[in-house]
């Protein structure tokens, strides 16, 4: 594959700000303002934060995803993801174990946003497959859902892309797969990135950010081996260095 430029591959960056406020989350935003990378929202900066979380970082001009993982009947999916378009982020994620009929509600409530004039560009919306940090035992043996755990992603991407999804999130391991089974341009969101000097922490589907987008991803999502740094800039910058030279 031919290298990216170091603004290419920030672009494909989606830093998960998991921190416990919002003051937190915006001196880190700020020490990473100007590389060009997303900005991901979990449960644990929402929850205390809220959707005006949301409005600072657009305003700031970062591209938001909002990993919430909705999982719940149709109608209440439906309804969040009309809330959550309304909130103006670029993506937002339900769980694919909520079955076809919750994921068509959460692309159902997008249109309604759209429809209403709530907002003028639609967000992708994507689903969560299987968390990266369960491996095949667990799967298996805790779970309790029996075959390959590559089979079992591949499974909801198909799904998803029935439902009108624009993609998954899986861990990098899987990509190959979910591309041969709905196509190129279905979008592979994923966490499960450790750079060989991070941590591992409670991951176990991994690979290092280069291998990542080797291996054909469209966005890596990092979290601690960025927020966790002492610099989280020069944890950033290292990690793009590795993505783009020979
Ligand atoms: O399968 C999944 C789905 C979501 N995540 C989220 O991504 C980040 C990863 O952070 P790290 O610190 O780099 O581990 C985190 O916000 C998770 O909630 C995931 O890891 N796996």
């Amino acid at each position: 594959m031919s290298l990216l430029t170091r603004n290419e591959a920030a672009g494909k960056i989606m830093v998960a700000l998991d921190k416990p406020d919002a003051q937190a989350a915006l001196e880190l935003a700020e020490r990473l303002q100007g590389f060009g990378c997303w900005m991901k929202v979990g449960m644990e900066l929402f929850f205390a934060a809220g959707p005006a979380i949301v409005q600072e970082l657009k305003s700031r001009g970062f591209r938001i995803f909002l990993d919430l993982k909705m999982h719940d009947i149709p109608n209440t999916v439906r309804g969040g993801a009309r809330s959550i378009t309304r909130l103006g982020v670029d993506l937002f994620n339900v769980h694919g174990a909520g079955g076809l009929a919750m994921m068509s509600a959460a692309a159902e409530g997008v249109q309604d946003a759209l429809q209403a004039g709530d907002v003028e560009q639609a967000p992708l919306v994507i689903a969560v497959t299987q968390l990266t940090s369960t491996s095949q035992q667990v799967l298996n043996d805790e779970i309790g859902i029996p075959g390959d755990l590559e089979n079992a992603v591949v499974h909801y991407a198909e799904l998803a892309r029935k439902a009108g999804l624009q993609g998954v999130v899986a861990s990098p391991l899987e990509v190959a797969a979910v591309k041969k089974a709905c196509g190129a341009s279905f979008i592979t969101v994923t966490p499960g990135i450790r750079p060989r000097w991070a941590e591992v922490g409670d991951q176990t589907r991994i690979t290092t950010p280069r291998d990542a987008l080797e291996g054909g991803t469209d966005y890596l999502v990092i979290g601690r081996p960025i927020t966790g740094a002492s610099k989280p800039e020069e944890a950033l910058d290292t990690i793009l260095k590795e993505m783009t030279q020979l």
